[in-house]
């Protein structure tokens, strides 16, 4: 198998996580490695992230992808058995890196496109992510409820994306999404919606995660 790999993407994915309080194990880092390479290798053959994005997945994706993490962590919201679930999982960000980093969180992956769904399935089996499971159907015919957290990233505008979610969440559950900061600024005075900014290493977009509900 063909092995991609960039020590400078690696030192920065590094520096952004231990800049944010986060030390991951060398093994929980090789896995996060191995899904990278997994996802470039499938891009070949289905569309799943903008080839343009390759040299700089781990910076621009998977550092993305752990912000939640790292904040649900610092708020010490994130406990053992929790169920997550991400709608429109696509090629596996948010959701895959998350899985691999909280083994103790049962993760479902929401996707509807076969092609995609076919990757995700292979990409669990091939990383062994027990606590992962792919549902290949839209979030709303997926008969997926009471999470704890429900979570999307690049699907629709934040209204319709939290009302999809909303069946499927616990009463007490929390709704996160990604937003660049000047969209995220819009969502700012609706009631129990928080933002949380963020930049990633090389990015000159700035970001804010965006959590509606009660996590700290
Ligand atoms: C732009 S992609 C984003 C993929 C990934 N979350 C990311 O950030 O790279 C949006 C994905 O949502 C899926 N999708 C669209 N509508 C959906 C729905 N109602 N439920 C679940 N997935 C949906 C699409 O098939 C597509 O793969």
């Amino acid at each position: 198998m063909k092995h991609y790999s960039d020590s400078n993407q690696e030192k920065l994915l590094v520096e952004f996580l231990s800049a944010n309080g986060i030390s991951l194990s060398e093994n929980i880092l090789e896995k996060l490695f191995a899904y990278v390479n997994l996802v470039i290798i499938g891009n070949e053959k289905v569309n799943l992230i903008s080839k343009n994005d390759i040299p700089k997945f781990l910076t621009r994706h998977i550092a993305d992808s752990l912000f939640p993490y790292i904040v649900l962590s610092k708020a010490n919201y994130l406990k053992p058995g929790m169920v997550w679930t991400d709608m429109g999982a696509g090629g596996g960000c948010p959701i895959y890196p998350l899985a691999i980093v909280c083994p103790y969180i049962q993760f479902y992956a929401s996707e509807p496109r076969h092609k995609r769904v076919l990757f995700l399935e292979e990409t669990k089996n091939a990383l062994k992510l027990e606590n992962l499971t792919v549902v290949g159907k839209r979030f709303e015919t997926s008969n997926i409820q009471n999470c704890d957290i429900i979570s999307c990233r690049a699907l629709s505008r934040f209204e319709a994306d939290y009302e999809r979610a909303l069946p499927g969440l616990k009463k007490d559950g929390i709704f996160v999404t990604f937003k660049s900061r000047e969209i995220a600024q819009e969502l700012k005075d609706i009631p129990n919606v928080h933002l949380i900014d963020y930049n990633l290493p090389l990015e000159t977009q700035e970001y804010s995660l965006v959590i509606k509900g009660i996590y700290g």
